[in-house]
């Protein structure tokens, strides 16, 4: 059956301060699609990301999001959810887990209007998929890292959105852990009917999550299944992508002799 495309870039370049952070980037993402968007620390993921989510104009080339510009997209026509980097938010913040999860209300209802019934039994369902219902009522700082991320994935997914967006969303979690959060991304992408793209340096877990792999630095240097991506880069000794995570250097992609 075709599908709809959701994400379309059509030789894009985005600039940062004058500098050019993506270059001729095109791409299409379809409906029902798991994507994972590699490249080493700097390479342009987020910017790629609020490219998509219309926080960034292109420089160039044109972007779509559901079929129209991302900036201009109103609900309910923008049913995106997105889970920005762990580092954009102050987790110590005074809120239980169920406050955190109606947090992602405020797209529907505004800030300052409480959530009424409908909106607290779409909240409690959705944590109950996740497995976190029963810690709602602690401190959503005093649960675990695991836990967290899936308060914010709940938040990210109470308002059905049909574009999920995950920005490094298991940064900091132990391989079980990693496991756990993207087999219920999975679920949910079921459940829901979601489109996924998530973004990570890990090569590892983005080839065992995902269904296609865009490899970016700058530049876009693969498109591809997961598994056709990562027979490039283990079989094909010419080209193989290396992260210096230890240095955050964005020269991360190397030719192997
Ligand atoms: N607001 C900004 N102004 C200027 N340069 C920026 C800005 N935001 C990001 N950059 C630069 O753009 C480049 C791409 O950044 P981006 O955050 O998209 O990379 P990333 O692949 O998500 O990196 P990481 O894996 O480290 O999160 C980096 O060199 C970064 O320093």
């Amino acid at each position: 059956m075709p599908t709809d495309p959701v994400v379309e870039f059509e030789h894009v370049d985005a600039f940062l301060q004058n500098r050019c952070v993506l270059e001729d980037i095109t791409f299409t993402i379809k409906e029902g699609d798991f994507i994972g968007v590699i490249g080493p620390n700097g390479a342009g993921k987020t910017t790629l990301l609020r490219l998509i989510l219309g926080l960034l104009q292109p420089t160039r080339g044109q972007i779509k999001l559901f079929g129209a510009d991302p900036a201009a997209l109103k609900r309910p026509n923008r049913k995106v959810g997105y889970l920005p980097q762990k580092s954009g938010f102050d987790r110590r913040f005074p809120l239980s887990v169920k406050d955190v999860v109606l947090l992602g209300f405020f797209g529907e209802t505004g800030l300052f209007k409480s959530p009424g019934q409908l909106e607290k039994s779409r909240a409690e369902e959705v944590m109950q998929r996740l497995g976190i219902a029963e810690h709602k009522d602690r401190p959503v700082g005093e649960v675990s890292g695991g836990q967290q991320q899936l308060a914010f994935l709940a938040a990210a997914l109470v308002s059905k959105p049909k574009l999920l967006i995950l920005d490094e969303p298991t940064n900091g979690l132990d391989p079980a852990a990693q496991n756990r959060f993207y087999g219920l991304v999975r679920e949910m992408q079921a459940y829901l009917s979601l489109t996924v793209i998530t973004v990570s340096h890990d090569l590892a877990t983005i080839s065992a999550n995902a269904d296609n792999i865009i490899c970016i630095n700058r530049t876009m240097h693969m498109h591809g299944s997961s598994a056709e991506v990562m027979k490039h880069l283990s079989g094909n000794h010419l080209y193989r992508c290396e992260f210096d995570l230890l240095s955050g250097s964005s020269n991360g992609w190397r030719e192997q002799s």
